[in-house]
């Protein structure tokens, strides 16, 4: 059985008191030991005060990207080894926006999955399609190549921790979600490409978020789905209530 994780993205939002104070404000209302990981990633000036706050409590923070080399002259870089330093747990890596604003490839994202193992870092890798690509029947072959390429040399072991995080593009910050049934759809795809890649046991272990324009009214109908595991949300991840339900709505519906 696969353990639910609703994550949060926050982008480029908030201050840093604005960002401490949401933590201890839901902080005491996510149980311990609960159902369902929960994460917010949010800009890297602000994890360390994050994880801090966060302390003894279930949730977790993580980065919204890292480098993928531990070191050396990148300008405004963030490290993944200064990211395990402060011990933030989680990563987004090949978010669509990154993908398309800030020069990341498949290539990228590879070395930064194999960086994140490195410095034992849980990777939350994004894929998905564009709506062009998906009006000519290519969110197949998209997603095999983001997948394939994204997990390239990493062991079963290293695959199964690894998780994905299904967006299709048209549908972030959009309003137009999925259908439950075609993001179930892709999902299960991405599952088959990884039992292909892998093994079904290994493929059956990794974690598939939807994320698209999620909210607390639609997110029960995709936990509801048999290949969906979780959410990766941006807008409705910025207010504590609304964040609360979409958690309480992953501990629910498995
Ligand atoms: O990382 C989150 C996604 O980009 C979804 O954003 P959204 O929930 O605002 O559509």
């Amino acid at each position: 059985m696969r353990k639910p994780i609703i994550a949060g993205n926050w982008k480029m939002n908030k201050t840093h008191e604005e960002a401490v104070s949401f933590i201890e404000d839901i902080k005491e209302k996510v149980p311990a030991g609960s159902k369902v990981d929960t994460v917010v990633c949010a800009p890297a000036l602000f994890l360390k005060s994050m994880n801090d706050a966060s302390e003894g409590s279930d949730v977790a923070v993580g980065a919204q990207t890292m480098h993928f080399e531990d070191n050396g002259a990148f300008t405004g870089e963030i490290s993944p080894e200064a990211l395990a330093d402060l011990s933030i747990p989680y990563v987004i890596i090949g978010h669509s926006e990154r993908r398309e604003m800030f020069n990341e490839t498949d290539d990228s994202v590879n070395k930064k999955l194999h960086a994140a193992f490195n410095h034992k870092l849980v990777p939350i890798m994004c894929c998905g399609e564009t709506l062009e690509e998906r009006e000519s029947d290519k969110t197949e072959s998209v997603v095999r190549g983001q997948v394939e390429k994204g997990f390239a040399g990493l062991s079963k072991e290293q695959a199964a921790q690894v998780v994905v995080a299904y967006e299709p593009i048209w549908a972030i910050g959009t309003g137009k979600s999925s259908t439950a049934k075609d993001a179930n759809e892709t999902c299960g795809t991405i599952r088959r490409i990884l039992s292909e890649l892998y093994d079904q046991e290994t493929a059956e272990a990794v974690r598939i978020q939807y994320g698209g324009s999620v909210k607390p009214e639609n997110i029960g109908g995709y936990m509801a789905m048999e290949h969906i595991d979780g959410a990766l949300v941006g807008g409705a991840s910025l207010k504590p209530d609304a964040f609360l339900q979409l958690v309480e709505a992953g501990s629910n519906e498995q």
